[in-house]
């Protein structure tokens, strides 16, 4: 790839250069003392008259807000949330699109050491209820769009809805914009400790529904590093992550990570596609994109031609969610003049793993890169052994020499995946001699779609609450546009006979139940399902006899 500039550092050097300390000290607060989110991302940057944020309306409207705008829409949110009864500590979730609000929400939430819970906007009743359950979230705030699908949901929490002109406001309800207009924007921020909580995320596993990923303030160290080190995200650039911030990478580093830096970040409310992606690139001068090699694959199949319009305009193009394939990477490369470089992490923990901007002579294309500094990776065999170069196991984190790793286990649940000094992530991998790590696949049964993280499970157990449903086994299998795609297989109670209609009703009930991404893309009818002699479905036959039929075509 790139020419080595011979005033880089080797990657090693950034690496042996690490301190703890100097990540505390780019802090305002101290996470052992006295921090607030809130002032890391936006009160530092107040009084400056500096850009926070670029919020493009579904219909293309631009609107700008500096930091001390945030300060001010933040302030009147805390007061609106402190009304309503929340305090430090409790759990304020929000399902809003990328409105200016939205920002205004998570930094009021906080402004007053609350914790922010996302809840993506495509989920259904079922996805809802459960990580409203397991938070206990004291309010969701929402819009009219997603407002609907709280009458379904079991809740003893207060709703806030943001109306628009002229819409009516559901009885009970707080009127957040309204009350934001009456409200004072004053609020001292409550100084909190590294180890409380700031976030509430939520993520898939093979078994079980999606558990809680608990994200403690101290959080922010590693939040800040993988911008500046990955993204390599400078005071000029334009940036934008076009992830939504329902997840992990739009939340981490669409909102907090830009704005902990004193950079601005963009919103654009409107669904994605490439034609308004590009626009917006031109129109914004975008010079740091950041998003899913999902959403690259759909710019590129835009063809060159729509391409050569902000072709040389992209410093920089930073990759999520699922492994990137070197074709797009030519692909950038010849027709965007763009380095598009892949970066690997989790929900649990952030970014661990990327072909770092800033070392773009380490970069190796077909690769997920080097650990970030701060973070000690190893791969593991079953046993627990840390192996070589070339020999594939379990990618890891070595807890004790990994001082910027955050995650310290599940909310109420088991953590398995943490035992004996790492947490696992996971994902099975292999290093190179050089040290970066070649992704393999996932050592479980977890769905990667389009740069989401499907839990198997899940869609399970929507699928078996439609009545024509006896058992269902879920997989993943390979997908060119999507990396994969969910496929259910199904037994159908003995009333029903399958059919492409009812595979159909069966792919839209999980959609509306469960969420509007995690739907079955295929459905196959069966009668039986492989299973161990103890019952248990053995989903790993069904995916292995896809992917061997893919390959014969
Ligand atoms: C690449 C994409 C832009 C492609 O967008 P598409 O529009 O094609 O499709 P999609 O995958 O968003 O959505 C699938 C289906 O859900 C529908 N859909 C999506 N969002 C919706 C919403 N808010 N409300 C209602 N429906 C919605 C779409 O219309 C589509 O329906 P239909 O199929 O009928 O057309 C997107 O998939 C994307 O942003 N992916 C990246 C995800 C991401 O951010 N990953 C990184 C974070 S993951 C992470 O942080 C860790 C973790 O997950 O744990």
């Amino acid at each position: 790839m790139t020419e080595t500039p011979a005033d880089l550092p080797r990657y090693d050097d950034a690496f042996a250069q690490f301190r703890i300390e100097d990540e505390m000290a780019r802090l305002h607060g101290n996470p052992t003392t006295s921090i607030n989110a809130y002032v890391e991302c936006c009160g530092r940057y107040t009084g400056e008259n500096r850009l926070a944020l670029r919020a493009i309306s579904a219909s293309g409207e631009l609107r700008e807000f500096s930091f001390d705008d945030l300060a001010d829409m933040s302030g009147r949110a805390a007061n609106v949330l402190k009304a309503a009864g929340v305090g430090a500590g409790d759990v304020v979730a929000g399902m809003l699109p990328r409105i200016p609000e939205l920002v205004a929400l998570i930094l009021g939430t906080w402004r007053i050491g609350a914790v922010y819970q996302p809840l993506f906007t495509a989920f259904g009743p079922k996805a809802i209820e459960h990580r409203l359950g397991y938070s206990g979230a004291k309010i969701v705030v929402t819009n009219p769009t997603n407002r609907g699908k709280l009458d379904e949901v079991e809740t003893p929490a207060q709703i806030a809805t943001i109306l628009g002109p002229g819409e009516a406001l559901p009885q009970g309800d707080i009127d957040f914009r309204a009350a934001l207009a009456a409200a004072s924007p004053d609020c001292q921020p409550v100084m909190r400790k590294g180890d409380d909580l700031f976030m509430m995320m939520s993520t898939s596993g093979t078994t079980g529904l999606p558990k809680g990923v608990p994200v403690p303030l101290r959080a922010l160290m590693a939040f800040g590093a993988y911008m500046r080190e990955a993204i390599g995200l400078l005071p000029d650039d334009v940036f934008w992550n076009i992830a939504d911030p329902g997840w992990a990478y739009g939340l981490y580093y669409a909102i907090t990570g830009p704005l902990q830096l004193g950079i601005a970040t963009t919103f654009y409310e409107g669904a994605f596609n490439a034609k308004s992606t590009y626009d917006i690139i031109e129109r914004l001068g975008v010079t740091s994109l950041a998003g899913s090699p999902t959403a690259y694959r759909l710019l590129m199949a835009e063809g060159p031609q729509a391409a050569a319009r902000v072709k040389g305009r992209l410093r920089v193009v930073s990759s999520a969610g699922e492994p990137l394939n070197p074709e797009v990477i030519r692909w950038f490369d010849a027709n965007l003049a763009a380095p598009i470089h892949d970066h690997y992490g989790q929900t649990e923990n952030g970014m661990m793993v990327n072909n770092h901007h800033g070392l773009a002579h380490v970069v190796r294309a077909g690769s997920a890169g080097f650990a970030m500094p701060g973070y000690r990776m190893v791969v593991l065999d079953e046993a627990g052994n840390e192996l070589g170069p070339n020999q594939p196991g379990i990618l890891a984190v070595d807890i004790a020499k990994s001082p910027l790793r955050w995650f310290d286990g599940y909310h109420q649940a088991q953590t398995p995946a943490i035992a004996g000094g790492y947490y696992r992530t996971g994902d099975t991998v292999e290093y190179e001699q050089d040290g970066s790590v070649s992704f393999i696949g996932r050592a479980d049964d977890v769905i990667t779609s389009a740069g989401y993280r499907i839990g198997p499970f899940d869609v399970e157990s929507a699928l078996i609450e439609h009545p024509a449903v006896n058992e269902a086994a879920v997989v993943g299998v390979p997908d060119p546009q999507r990396t994969e795609i969910v496929k259910a297989f199904v037994v159908l109670a003995p009333a029903y006979k399958g059919n492409p209609e009812l595979a159909e009703e069966l792919a839209q009930h999980v959609k509306k139940r469960l969420s509007a991404h995690a739907y079955p893309r295929e459905v196959e009818f069966v009668t039986e399902l492989p299973k161990t002699p103890s019952g248990k479905i053995q989903r790993f036959l069904l995916r292995k006899a896809e992917v061997e039929k893919r390959k014969t075509g």
